[in-house]
């Protein structure tokens, strides 16, 4: 449990939870609990349920067990976990329970979750459940009361293995890395913030929150709507920070890896392309849109239009403000600032280029007026681009040679140039 140091903090010790009971209520509890074997039954609906085995049947292959309220189920013995005491309730380490089975962690871990405490170590590792709610349990109070600390005197905590990463580099002078892994929605991005937040906050140097300022380029540029999260990052990150021999901060960078280039020309219906090319055209202003040749609403292109378009809590044109702020942090001039945002539109026009077949499968473009729009975005020669992509020389041995593409191919090639230029734009 947590300790006196920060107790009377609104820290992860107190959030909602719940009083010890007394040692009487303790006993009774324990003894209530001797008097029966009690066990987890597995249930479709409920994951577990908590029974206890009334009987065996069958030379004990079968168990009739009574549940709580006082329904009876017959269960093959065989898939019943054995339940651990009440004095294990809320543990915070899964490792301490005597009985480990896959119902004891999911229980002890909804019981923890329900009492607002997201956090349990397993062993050397931490588990974070997403509260999906906002929890006050990172402010500056609750740093203060990590740093420094062993574990066993605060609550389970992201900060805690932060604090310990930081003391062992420091002692040991020796590298240190936090590994934060989860399906998507699980809340990787949430946690890797307040790490960066706790680091920078120990080192009491700001300089570690350029790379939270930054967080919004990337965010706009690398994540997208999901079916499972409204802002979930379509790449890998790994976040390097690096600290003078006194643990003051002298560098931090992100490198990404595996972005999900696809999203940009194809995704179910249900979810969105990268947030940027929402925030450009729902928040850019005329003067930068009327330079991009681009419209006002994203059911003008062919690469969005069949894409869910609104997220509730999402507003794009703030969403755009935070961004251009970013990129003024970050420190890119407003001649780099237009040229990303070119590219962005470039794809836009590109996905509205219209193809046929002519007669002889060769493929024609049908509204010539919109390669001269991506022309005049990326400032490139017209006819370049129309043999580029209509009849390219490729090399077939060691001659070259004009290549007539069909209308299949070209539209492969543009979505091939699209996908290379996002991968382009997030290596910024
Ligand atoms: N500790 C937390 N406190 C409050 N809300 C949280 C927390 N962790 C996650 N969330 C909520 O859940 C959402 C999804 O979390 P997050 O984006 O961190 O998931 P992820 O694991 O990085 O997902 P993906 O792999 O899809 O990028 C967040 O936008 C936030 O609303």
């Amino acid at each position: 449990m947590a300790s006196a140091t920060n107790g009377d903090l609104a820290g992860p010790s107190r959030v909602g939870g719940l009083p010890r009971p007394g040692a009487a209520a303790d006993a009774a509890a324990a003894a209530e609990f001797a008097a029966k074997k009690w066990v987890w039954i597995p249930d479709g609906k409920e994951g577990y349920l908590q029974a206890f085995v009334v009987q065996e049947e069958q030379n004990g292959e079968i168990s009739i067990c009574s549940l709580t309220d006082g329904q009876s189920r017959q269960v093959p013995t065989d898939d019943l976990s054995k339940m651990n005491p009440p004095k294990f309730d809320k543990a915070e380490d899964i490792a301490d329970l005597t009985f480990l089975n896959e119902a004891s962690v999911v229980h002890n871990l909804r019981q923890r979750y329900f009492s607002g405490l997201i956090y349990t170590y397993s062993g050397l590792f931490l588990v974070a459940v997403n509260p999906y709610r906002s929890l006050p349990i990172y402010t500056d109070a609750v740093v203060a009361s990590y740093k420094g600390r062993r574990r066993e005197e605060n609550a389970p905590h992201v900060f805690a293995l932060a604090d310990v990463a930081m003391r062992n580099m420091l002692e040991a002078n020796e590298n240190q890395s936090l590994l934060i892994t989860g399906e998507s929605g699980a809340g990787k991005t949430e946690n890797t913030k307040k790490v960066i937040q706790y680091l920078a906050a120990i080192a009491m140097d700001p300089s570690a929150s350029s790379v939270q300022a930054a967080n919004p380029i990337l965010e706009a540029f690398g994540n997208a709507q999901t079916i499972r999260n409204n802002n979930s990052s379509r790449f890998g990150k790994f976040v390097r920070i690096e600290f003078t021999s006194s643990g003051a901060i002298a560098g931090a960078n992100i490198d990404w890896y595996l972005l999900e280039k696809s999203r940009v020309t194809t995704r179910s219906e249900k979810e969105r392309s990268f947030h940027i090319f929402y925030q450009l055209l729902r928040g850019a202003n005329d003067e930068l849109k009327s330079k991009l040749l681009l419209g006002k609403t994203p059911e003008e292109y062919d690469y969005l239009k069949n894409t869910r378009k609104h997220v509730e809590g999402v507003d794009d044109a703030s969403e755009w403000n935070l961004l251009l702020e970013a990129l003024n942090v970050v420190g890119f001039t407003p001649e780099e600032q237009q040229n990303l945002f070119r590219v962005i539109a470039a794809i836009l026009q590109v996905g509205n280029i219209q193809l046929a077949d002519d007669r002889s499968e060769q493929a024609r473009i049908t509204n010539a007026a919109q390669v001269e729009k991506v022309c005049h975005v990326l400032g490139l020669p017209q006819q370049e681009l129309n043999t580029a992509l209509l009849r390219p020389r490729v090399k077939a041995g060691r001659e070259w040679v004009t290549q007539a593409r069909t209308r299949r191919q070209v539209l492969d090639e543009m979505a091939a140039l699209c996908k290379h230029c996002t991968k382009k734009r997030l290596l910024i």
